[in-house]
């Protein structure tokens, strides 16, 4: 069997794993299900023809455990034995349509064509025919993936069958690899610089790929193989990324320039320190302090910085109530080489999701620690799926994990926060620090009680909505300090005027 005989003689590690591991899970459904019980979902994709040549694989070597020579399938008989539907929209790309139709002819392959939504066209199927597994060319990664194993029964609300995902592990890189060692027909757009294809109205090639040639009168992309991380393969789908932060093609630079939404000029930020020790007081948390200057400096609101445990469901609890409060949320601490990561588990949990295998932080932590990483048993090359951008920058050995607007800090002291911080503001295109101008702070001091204070201050609260107001004493005995701060000068001289006149029958004051 060419497949077979394809992956033996590679020399490929990884592929020949993730090979192994894909053929048992179909050898497994088809000693669970009858061959007329299975379905394969197909619709000339890479991934489900990725599949299609697996299940080629699987079927031959699962007839030939069986003990029917040739795995049943002599030369020239070209029979696919497992029913084969494909879903055809009218938005479908006229290549796809027509790859997918050739290849059911080359490989015998019959279709069952299906011209109504998933949904409705499934129900028929089942009722027609007793379809108890369907398989499916699903990945980590893909939004459909989401809390799905690599046997999954349908969702609720949809009818009942077993989804077989025997790729569900395998990567963007894993998919290619095994496309070219077998050299196996693919659809021409992925040729074309498509790294994933959906419906014409929300597909176009993918901008990483772009070649840049000024004098060509059509752009022109480098072919799929070539996109080096994975995670960007649905970059060209931009209209369909789940993320709150919308990623458009970047003319100037070719990557990716990601827009946060406007809150209106003041940022907020949410800091969480994760860890028993500051608890007990034994370690003495500077990071908070520090980054709540930083963000300071930046015109960045501070609304809360909390402690908690180095447990997952103090993690995510914190994490769950923060996310939806700031524009940002900075989390740190809790993170070992020698333990499992609590604070990605905690803001996976917090975002209803697994930790997955990352293939590429796997890769920067292999270079970081050599041999004492192993591979995907590597518990912290576990990142939260399907929502995880790696912040890269040069001066980071290791990217910064970030999970839609949470961003996990490894720094463990000062010095390595300036030189993450210092990366974060240097990730223009991202413009996820964006300053929105630096706060106009004015101090006052007055030996006033606290309490002939706090009337006049909550007026000028009210009057002046956008002026913050704060009060701090160096000494129960010692003078009050008042705080005014906000983004326009001319606002806080006069809040600050007009709290002098409210104050000045008291004792005496000063401007500090
Ligand atoms: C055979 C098959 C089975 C599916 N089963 C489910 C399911 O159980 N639950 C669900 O929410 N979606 C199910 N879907 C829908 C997919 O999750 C997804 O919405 C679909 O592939 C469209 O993906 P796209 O929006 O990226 O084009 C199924 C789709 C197919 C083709
Ligand atoms: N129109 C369809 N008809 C049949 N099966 C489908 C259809 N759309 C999706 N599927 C199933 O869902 C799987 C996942 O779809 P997805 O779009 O992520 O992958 P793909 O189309 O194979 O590759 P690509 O990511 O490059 O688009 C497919 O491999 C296939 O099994
Ligand atoms: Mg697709």
């Amino acid at each position: 069997m060419e497949i077979d005989r394809a992956i033996r003689d590679s020399d490929d590690r990884r592929l020949k794993t993730k090979y192994k591991n894909a053929i048992y899970v179909i050898q497994r459904a088809l000693a669970l299900y009858s061959i007329e019980e299975v379905a394969f979902s197909f619709n000339g994709g890479k991934d489900s023809t990725v599949l299609l040549h697996l299940l080629r694989a699987g079927y031959f070597l699962h007839q030939a455990e069986l003990g029917h020579s040739n795995g049943g399938l002599s030369d020239g008989e070209f029979t696919f034995p497992i029913r084969t539907i494909y879903f055809e929209t009218p938005s479908v790309f006229p290549e796809i349509n027509s790859f997918t139709y050739e290849t059911a002819a080359s490989y015998g392959v019959q279709l069952d064509i299906i011209r109504v939504d998933f949904k409705s066209g499934l129900e028929a199927l089942l009722k027609a025919k007793p379809t108890r597994a369907i398989f499916l060319g699903v990945r980590i990664g893909d939004p459909t993936a989401v809390g799905q194993e690599q046997f999954s029964p349908s969702s609720p609300g949809w009818p009942p069958f077993m989804r077989v995902n025997p790729i569900l592990d395998w990567s963007y890189r894993d998919v290619w690899a095994f496309l070219l060692t077998c050299k196996v027909q693919y659809c021409g757009l992925y040729d074309q610089g498509y790294t994933s294809i959906g419906s014409i109205n929300d597909t176009v090639p993918n901008a990483l790929l772009c070649i840049k040639d000024s004098a060509a009168e059509k752009q022109k992309f480098k072919p799929a193989y070539m996109l080096s991380d994975g995670r960007l393969e649905r970059a060209g789908r931009a209209r369909k990324l789940s993320s709150v932060v919308a990623c458009e093609p970047a003319a100037s630079n070719g990557g990716l320039k990601c827009v946060e939404p406007d809150r209106g000029s003041i940022h907020t930020a949410s800091i969480v320190a994760v860890g028993d020790e500051i608890l007990s007081g034994t370690i003495e948390d500077q990071l908070g302090p520090s980054l709540c200057r930083k963000l300071h400096s930046i015109g960045w609101l501070v609304s809360q910085i909390a402690t908690v445990r180095s447990e997952v469901d103090s993690v995510s609890e914190e994490v769950e109530r923060r996310k939806s409060m700031s524009d940002l949320v900075f989390i740190y601490g809790g993170v070992g080489p020698l333990h499992s990561d609590v604070t990605v588990g905690g803001v996976a949990k917090a975002f209803g999701v697994r930790l997955a295998p990352d293939e590429e932080y796997e890769e920067y932590l292999r270079n970081l620690f050599g041999d004492k990483c192993t591979g995907n048993r590597n518990e912290m090359a576990q990142l939260p799926e399907g929502i995880t951008e790696l912040l890269e920058h040069e001066k980071l050995p290791v990217p910064l994990i970030k999970c839609h607007n949470v961003i996990v800090l490894t720094a463990t002291n000062v010095d390595e926060l300036d030189q993450q911080w210092d990366a974060l503001i240097d990730l223009r295109s991202t413009n996820l620090l964006a300053s929105t101008g630096p706060f106009v702070t004015k101090h006052l001091s007055t030996s006033l009680s606290d309490l002939e204070v706090a009337q006049p201050l909550s007026k000028i609260s009210i009057e002046f909505p956008d002026i913050y107001t704060g009060c701090y004493r160096k000494s129960r005995a010692g003078p009050l300090i008042i705080t005014l701060e906000g983004k326009d000068q001319e606002t806080v001289e006069a809040a600050m005027e007009a709290l002098s006149m409210k104050l000045s029958c008291g004792a005496k004051q000063t401007s500090v």
